[in-house]
């Protein structure tokens, strides 16, 4: 029996697909797998038992990938799952950025008990005039599943779309409007656009990436969202922005206590991946990909191994799983343990990411207990798994 232990709310879409031979389970100590959401887990420890962790969304910033890694566990996430949801709250930031709703909504409600509120409105509404979209440049910073998505749409919708990626995958770059301007250097974003967005991942290289010098380059009353992580906006520069009208609008998904009382800024609750239909699918290919791995040790969409596919083990056979470290000689030494044992390997995929490689074999007996052994103490190997 294999457990499944749920840090969050998973939908049940997701935990039907479970096979019979797996059961939810409260208690963590016993997972086999993880399914999470926006739990933190770096200061998690891990049981021995854990296999595997399904991120249903995309951003993995709450989970130590580094340290999965180095145990042999294996990180999933459910790339491109929730970007229909994200696009559309994106298209209605857009809006939220360009005309006086919140207020509006804001005045109507201080208002309600106003038997003439219908009079009071039409004098009052003046106050929330804005401008529309259509004609205007939107920056899109990040062309992965959801920035791809945002610049299709916001084409769609008459704006004057410009891209910066510099790592743009071609599956994302195919499926871009050729009618999106390139841009190579950031800096050009900032200074031409009349509203920025941002879809990159948190990590080193990101964090702060929105700071006093990108604020200062921002054309005057630049409307600037971001559905991404709040750690990718430097707030004190976002708030001194703010307050000089450099820029006319930050709104954001994440309600964080430093941007609740700056001036111009709209707050969510993140509400970017929350619909029905993105926990449906995040679920979905979450435990379809924690499934896959741990009944055949495939992997797919993981932001710690390489994928590797050798579909179901074949009848008669064995399979087994070498996490080791992408160095020299690693192959030779898991082919000599089971040589030296009188195995045959039927086939093998060695494939590496990083600093991190997988091994995946079938052999045509069923493993012996002492060539496992001998893989487990050869240095360099994190972890060996006998998946059948
Ligand atoms: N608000 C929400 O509820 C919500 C929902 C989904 C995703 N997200 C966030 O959005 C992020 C993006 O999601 P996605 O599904 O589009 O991911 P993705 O992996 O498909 O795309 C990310 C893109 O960012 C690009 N990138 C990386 N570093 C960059 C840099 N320095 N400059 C420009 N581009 C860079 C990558 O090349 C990639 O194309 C996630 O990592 C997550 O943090 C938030
Ligand atoms: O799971 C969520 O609630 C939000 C997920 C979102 O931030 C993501 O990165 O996919």
């Amino acid at each position: 029996m294999h457990y499944i232990h749920c840090l969050n709310n998973i939908s049940k879409y997701g935990t039907d697909l479970l096979p019979e031979s797996y059961e939810l389970t409260d208690e963590f100590d016993k997972a086999t797998g993880i399914l999470v959401r926006s739990a933190a887990m770096h200061d998690m420890e891990f049981p021995e038992s854990l296999l595997a962790i399904g991120r249903a969304g995309a951003g993995v910033n709450n989970i130590p990938i580094d340290r999965c890694a180095e145990e042999g566990i294996v990180v999933f996430n459910t790339p491109g799952a929730n970007a229909n949801a994200v696009k559309e709250i994106v298209l209605c930031a857009l809006l939220l950025g360009s005309r006086g709703i919140v207020d509006g909504i804001e005045w109507c409600r201080e208002n309600a008990d106003d038997e003439n509120i219908a009079k009071a409105a039409e004098k009052a509404k003046k106050a929330f005039a804005g401008r529309e979209i259509l004609g205007k440049k939107l920056g899109v910073i990040g062309l992965g599943a959801i920035g791809a998505e945002v610049a299709n749409a916001a084409i769609d919708l008459g704006m004057d779309v410009y891209g910066y990626d510099p790592y743009v995958s071609v599956g994302a770059a195919w499926r871009m409007s050729s009618a999106a301007h390139h841009v190579t250097n950031i800096d050009d974003i900032f200074r031409e656009c009349d509203y920025i967005t941002i879809h990159v991942p948190a990590m080193e290289s990101t964090i702060g990436m929105i700071d006093s010098h990108a604020c200062s380059l921002m054309k005057d009353g630049a409307v600037f969202l971001n559905f991404s992580r709040d750690t990718l906006v430097d707030n004190a520069a976002m708030a001194e922005a703010l307050e000089s009208g450099k820029v006319h609008a930050y709104i954001t998904d994440f309600a964080v206590p430093e941007v609740m009382g700056m001036e111009g800024a709209i707050v969510l609750p993140h509400l970017g991946a929350s619909t029905a239909e993105a926990e449906d699918n995040c679920a979905m290919m979450a435990v379809r990909e924690l499934v896959d791995y741990i009944d055949n040790g495939n992997i797919k969409n993981s932001v710690n191994y390489p994928a590797c596919d050798m579909g179901v083990c074949p009848e008669g056979a064995s399979r087994v799983a070498v996490f080791h470290d992408n160095i020299p000689n690693m192959v030779s030494q898991i082919t000599t343990a089971f040589g030296e044992g009188g195995v045959n390997i039927d086939n093998l995929t060695n494939k590496s990411k990083g600093d991190h490689a997988y091994t995946l074999l079938d052999l045509s007996q069923a493993a012996p207990d002492e060539a496992i052994g001998k893989l487990r103490g050869i240095e360099g190997i994190r972890r060996v798994r006998v998946v059948k």
